[in-house]
Formats: structure tokens, sequence, C-alpha cells
């Protein structure tokens, strides 16, 4: 079994998300609102950790025991860079919504941080295109992916690449195959960002009911704000506003029951998907497919490890309770399912291809 990613080493990319893009996210969302000293404070406070030990929940945390079975016992008081990159990179997230007061007592209770930043995106949003076949939809559902807030924050300047003709592997036929199987089942769509991202979702999945292509879709987004643009309930309403004609049928779809909106607590785990609560295995194995947006939903998925990218999809996802497609533009180090051929040919393109945004990929 290949080592799980950590961060330790200075210049790697799990390194730089700790080290550079966790303090200027925190530098940003110091200026997004109006918050008083105390936030401000308790800001200043968590970027002075970053190089130091990883502190505890506020004190009276409800999800305290959550966090406590997900690994905070064995981890908080360690250095941030040698705990799993992922865990860390979760935890830091539940740490800055308590030091933006999200879970207190006070005037910031529910005031999702990075809502100054998604608004911006939502109101710059094209209204969508109508008649678009089933094929492109899927693509801009899966290049919508390159809409994502942190991503942004650490390419600073220069901005997202040119994204790159052809993906670097494309199994959207075995994604039609699985969904064509049998009478019309549920689909179920892991989300990742809002705003363009999630438009895109929403209107593949308008399309896929009004073709009687699947009978249900249920949509898993995150209970709380997360990775700076992850969709959350407040912005699928957001983002059904502004989805024309197919919002009107989503909203009407989610009042029949076809159309499900779900927010577990385990979309926003620090953990791979290999460790799914028994409620949601049985969401996942009750669905004719399961689409995972994204790129951290894509870590998740296959456990976050240094896997050799010729690694079969097939063997690292086998545990999943059913067929799992993923859609995602290449943002981190971990890639598997890929043949030689192709990875000898992006490496002598350079290693960025695996982390710039530029490259995506469809599997299942
Ligand atoms: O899941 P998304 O929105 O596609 O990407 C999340 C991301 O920006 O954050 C992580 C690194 O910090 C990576 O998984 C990726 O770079």
């Amino acid at each position: 079994m290949a080592d799980v990613i950590v961060s330790n080493v200075p210049g790697s990319f799990p390194w730089g998300v700790l080290h550079e893009r966790h303090p200027a996210l925190i530098a940003r969302v110091r200026d997004a609102t109006p918050y008083g000293p105390g936030r401000r404070g308790a800001l200043d406070a968590l970027l002075g950790e970053i190089d130091g030990a990883i502190g505890p929940l506020a004190p009276g945390a409800a999800d305290r025991g959550v966090w406590e079975a997900w690994g905070s016992e064995k981890y908080v008081g360690r250095p941030w860079d040698e705990v799993p990159f992922l865990w860390a990179e979760s935890y830091f997230y539940r740490r800055l919504l308590d030091a933006v007061g999200y879970f207190g007592p006070g005037p910031w209770r529910g005031i999702d941080p990075f809502a100054p930043f998604k608004a911006a995106e939502l109101d710059g949003l094209a209204p969508p295109v109508a008649g678009l076949e089933e094929q492109a939809l899927l693509h801009a559902s899966l290049w919508g992916n390159r809409a994502d807030l942190g991503f942004r924050i650490s390419a600073g300047e220069a901005g997202l690449g040119e994204r790159v003709t052809g993906l670097v592997a494309d199994d959207s036929a075995g994604l039609w195959a699985v969904l064509d199987r049998g009478a019309p089942g549920r689909l179920c769509v892991v989300a990742d960002n809002a705003g363009p991202e999630l438009l895109p979702d929403l209107l593949l999945a308008d399309q896929l009911l009004a073709a009687h292509r699947v009978s249900e879709v249920l949509l898993h987004v995150k209970p709380y704000p997360y990775y700076v643009s992850d969709a959350t309930p407040a912005d699928v309403i957001a983002c059904l506003r502004r989805a024309g004609e197919a919002g009107k049928r989503l909203w009407q779809a989610m009042a029949d029951g076809r159309f499900i909106v779900r927010a577990h607590p385990f979309s926003c785990a620090p953990l791979p998907y290999q460790d799914m609560p028994d409620d949601l295995r049985a969401d996942f194995g009750s669905a004719t497919l399961t689409i995972m947006k994204g790129d951290l939903n894509y870590r998740r998925l296959v456990c976050d490890r240094h896997w050799a990218a010729t690694t079969p999809y097939a063997t690292v996802t086998g545990y999943f309770p059913g067929p799992v497609a993923a859609l995602r533009t290449l943002k981190s180090e971990v890639v598997v399912g890929l043949d030689e051929a192709t990875v000898a040919a992006l490496d002598a393109g350079g290693q960025s291809w695996r982390t710039a945004g530029t490259h995506a990929l469809i599997q299942v």
C-alpha cells in the first residue's frame, strides 16, 4: 500500500498549501468581513500556529467528540506538517470557523466567512446556455471544477493556466454505460465548489431527470463552509435562483422528492471515503452511479496516498459500495488509473500537469 501524503517536505505541494495558501487565506478572510478585535485576534492566533503545533477546537465545541473519533486526540499537539495532509487541511478549515465565531454564541454565528468571495463569483455568472447535449453538460460540469477559490488564492496574479484540450483519462463512455444499465435509478452527485461549478452540475442533473435517464438525483453538499468555495445548502438555493428554467424544474423536483440535497457531517470529514459511516455507504450503495466532483473528493476517494499514477482506478476504489465516477481537474499530486504512455508524455512536459488545474479526467 502506498504511503499517506504528509506535508513535511519544504517546497512540496502539500507544504505550500499549509505554509503559503493557508496564511494567504487567513488574510483574505480577515479583510472580507468587518470582524472586531476578538475575531481578528483569533485569526492572528491561528496564523501564528501554522508553523507550530496543532491547537484544540474551541472550548465547548459541539462536535468535539466527532473530531476525536476522526483523529484529533492523535494529532492535536503535533506539528501541522507531520500529520496526514488531508487531515491537517480539513482541520484547518474547521479551526478557521472557530476563529471567526461560526459555531459560537455571538453575532458571527452561522455567517459564512467565504460568502463575500462566493457572492462575487455568483454575480459574475453568465446565464445558463439552454439546449446543450448531455456530453457537453458533462464536460461543463467537469471543467467547472476550475472554479475553486482556495486554489485561486495560491495561483495568485498568474491565475489559472490555459486548460489543456483532451483529458488525461476519459471514460465518459463507461459513465454513460453505467447510467443506462437497467431501469433509470438514483444518481448521487457529491458536489464540490459552489457557483460556476455547481451551476453546470445542476444543469446536468436537470437534463438527466428531464430525459428520464435517472429517476432521482441525490446531491451531497457540505454542512458548513469548507475549502473556501465548497457548496453548502445555502449555495444550492442561491444557484437554483440563477439557473433559469432548469432551476425552476429542480425547485419543483425538490418539492417532489426527485431532487434531494443532503449535508452529511462526513462530507467535511478529514478522512478518506474508505472510512465512511454506514448511512453514507447505504446512500452510495443505493445509486446506479455516484459522481465525485473535484480534486478534494478525488483525494478522499483514492485515500490521499502516494500511488503510482498507473495504479488501476478500479483497484484503489474497489471498496466503494457502488459504481463511482470521478470528474476532476488536477490540482494536487495524487492521480491513479493513467496508462504508462500518457504519464511519460505528461512528465516530459514537466510536473505541473498534476497541480496546475490545466488538465482534467473522467474515470469510472
Ligand atoms: O476539491 P477542489 O475544489 O477541486 O480542490 C481543492 C484544492 O484546491 O485544495 C486542495 C489542496 O489544498 C486540493 O485538493 C486542491 O488543490
